[in-house]
């Protein structure tokens, strides 16, 4: 489960985000949109335990991020914008060393099943990094959290530069992971994949997080004039 309560975070005057209160259950995604500097990566950040709250909690499977930063990393797996992973490794060897950082040991036939579970080719397996495509690298990224049984998954922006066929997959791998019971927070600009991936759609606007919806409830049209008449 991924939790926010009364998270605050301020840069010197400015009110990055205000009072956010939030709940994803396992096997829930819930989309995070907002336009450009309306806190959406702040609030990625402040569950990663990579900048502190001015005032609020995040907590990951119970676990309060700020009290126990280590522990709560045992349960979360991030896949950014740009999944950075080690290019002169390849597909398996980065997934093999990341996932025996989480503390697994897996077999080469493990780590085989893990890639093809993304939709990975098994030509690429043996091949570097640094010669996958964007979607490529995003699928070992996901691999990672599968192999680290993460409770928690956070995606920032994952789709921008995907081409339309490579985002249609990565949202159904996506949407396999939810279904398997991780609780998923992703920030999108993309109006269209989060009503297709998402059960809960959240809007931010300059911090404050204006309107919660049930994907299920409203169509991609509808939910496209509701952001614009919201930020
Ligand atoms: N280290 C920092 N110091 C000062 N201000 C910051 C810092 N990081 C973020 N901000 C400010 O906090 C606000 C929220 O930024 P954030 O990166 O969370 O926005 P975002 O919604 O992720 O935007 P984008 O869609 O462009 O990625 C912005 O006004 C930004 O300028």
């Amino acid at each position: 489960m991924i939790q926010a309560l009364n998270l605050t975070k301020r840069y010197g005057s400015h009110l990055a985000l205000n009072n956010l209160n939030l709940q994803i259950n396992p096997g829930e995604i819930c989309c995070l949109l907002g336009q450009n500097g309306a806190g959406k990566s702040t609030t990625i950040n402040l569950f990663l335990g990579f900048i502190e709250p001015t005032s609020g909690n995040t907590l990951i499977n119970g676990v309060n991020v700020q009290d126990h930063p280590q522990e709560s990393k045992n349960y979360l797996a991030y896949i950014p914008e740009t999944v950075m992973l080690y290019p002169n490794l390849t597909g398996i060897e980065n997934l093999e060393y990341f996932s025996s950082l989480a503390g697994f040991k897996y077999s080469k036939t493990e780590l085989i099943a893990f890639l093809l579970k993304t939709g990975l080719q098994e030509e690429a397996h043996n091949k570097r990094l640094g010669g996958y495509s964007k979607g490529m690298r995003q699928k070992v990224g996901i691999a990672i959290a599968i192999s680290k049984h993460a409770k928690a998954l956070f995606l920032d922006e994952p789709t921008s530069g995907l081409d339309p066929k490579a985002s249609n997959e990565f949202t159904k791998i996506i949407r396999q992971l939810s279904d398997s019971g991780t609780a998923i927070l992703m920030a999108t600009h993309d109006i269209f994949r989060a009503k297709q991936v998402a059960h809960s759609i959240g809007i931010l606007r300059s911090g404050d997080f204006v309107s919660q919806i049930k994907a299920a409830d409203i169509s991609a049209n509808e939910l496209e004039e509701l952001y614009l008449q919201t930020v």
